[in-house]
């Protein structure tokens, strides 16, 4: 397979603010010679799985850390991730009657786009942490430092999780990030030599954030311009010209299971905001796949200065999503989560009734507040009982 072209051709946005670039080319170029990680054939059978979800065939379970650091990529955190999403799975299926399409958010869920640029630690302002892909987490100047050779590390640990992954398939297996750092991605970009199509071979499933989503952005024109199934989050600022200028752009030749859009809206908000956009999909003939993310819209920052979310709120937004899809006849195709394997303090409520002074406890997310795999496994329960009123 021949690489594509290494530059982006566009504005990006949330791109860090590399020291070097002739070192970050560098990486790219290096990047570009490695095999890619996954396979577009494993891509094009992912599409199918979701074009399925897309009619009410098929549900989409799609989760993981909200920033997977290197760390995460050894062999015990893979397969507990793994194995969680297995698991609420098996708990969905017998409601659903079809299976459920795993997905993990792992094995190059590097990069994070941020709010801010810096931020202010003991008096000193540093630029903020991006993923492990750019810069540590570790708040020193030295470490956040965006450092090119991170691309080829982040290259190597999602080799590794996607070979931990492949050893223990028991079931089918996808992997997906959002596709942010565009060097990356662009070096991980071959042409399939049996099609003459081009894919991003990063990952199955990559996905345009809430802050890259520009029309004329480069991240969507990356989309625009690779075959694998992509998504884009849809936060409470989307509106219908969205839907229709992102369908264009992403997926003019409306291919089934190609683009899926992930509504990011929060619970007080989902119910009102959602039905204009799915209308106005329907009505323009656009079958995307609708995933629910509950948990984007509804972080807020304690006292204390810790990022949660109350369990009581994501589950609330799947339930409005629900709801929205139910009253307008379409389908629910599935549900992108934040979790952990562990058992974190990160998200207040759900069974354990974790409190907000309960999360000093075991938190150890270096980003987004994670629900824990009690939390997980309940919500999943919760969504087993919500498919009433859709079946046939
Ligand atoms: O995961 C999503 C974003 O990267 C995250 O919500 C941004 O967090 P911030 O507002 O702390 O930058
Ligand atoms: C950055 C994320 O979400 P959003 O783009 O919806 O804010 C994320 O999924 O971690
Ligand atoms: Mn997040």
């Amino acid at each position: 397979m021949t690489p594509a072209t290494l530059a982006p051709p566009r504005p990006a946005a949330q791109q860090p603010d590399w020291p070097d670039r002739t070192a970050l080319l560098a990486a790219a170029r290096e990047l570009s010679d490695r095999p890619p990680l996954v396979r577009p054939e494993e891509c094009d059978r992912l599409r199918g799985r979701l074009a399925e979800a897309a009619t009410g065939h098929g549900f989409l379970l799609q989760g993981g850390d909200c920033a997977e650091t290197f760390a995460d990529t050894a062999p015990g955190p893979v397969r507990a991730k793994l194995a969680l999403l297995a698991e609420a799975a098996a708990l969905i299926e017998p409601s659903l009657g079809r299976p459920v399409t795993v997905l993990g958010r792992m094995a190059g869920q590097f990069a994070k786009p941020r709010s801010q640029p810096t931020e202010l630690v003991d008096g000193v302002v540093l630029p903020v942490y991006r993923g492990d892909l750019v810069n540590g987490a570790e708040p020193t100047a030295g470490s956040r430092r965006p450092d090119p050779t991170r691309l080829l590390r982040a290259y190597d640990h999602a080799h590794d999780a996607v070979s931990v992954a492949r050893e223990g398939a028991g079931r089918e297996f996808f992997t997906s990030h959002e596709a942010l750092i565009l060097e990356y991605e662009n070096a991980l970009t071959r042409r399939d030599p049996a099609t003459g199509d081009r894919y991003g071979l990063s990952g199955h499933y990559l996905w345009l954030g809430e802050r890259t989503r520009q029309h004329h952005g480069a991240h969507v024109e990356f989309a625009a311009t690779v075959a694998n199934p992509v998504g884009v989050k849809l936060g409470p600022t989307a509106d219908a010209d969205d839907v229709l200028a992102l369908a264009a752009r992403i997926d003019p030749d409306r291919v089934p299971g190609r683009l899926s859009f992930i509504t990011r809206m929060g619970s007080d908000r989902i119910r009102d905001l959602m039905p204009v956009l799915v209308e106005k999909a329907r009505a323009e003939g656009i079958e995307a796949v609708w995933v629910c993310d509950p948990m984007h819209g509804n972080t807020y920052t304690t006292s204390g200065g810790l990022k949660t979310r109350r369990y009581d709120d994501v589950l609330d937004e799947v339930r409005g999503f629900f709801e929205v899809h139910r009253e307008l006849g379409t389908r629910p195709g599935g549900l992108h989560l934040e979790f952990s394997a562990d058992a974190v303090t990160e998200c207040v409520g759900g069974p354990e009734a974790l409190t907000e002074a309960d999360l000093a406890e075991r938190y150890t997310s270096t980003c987004d507040p994670r629900l824990n795999r009690v939390q997980t496994l309940a919500l999943a329960g919760a969504v087993a009982g919500m498919f009433t009123g859709f079946r046939g």
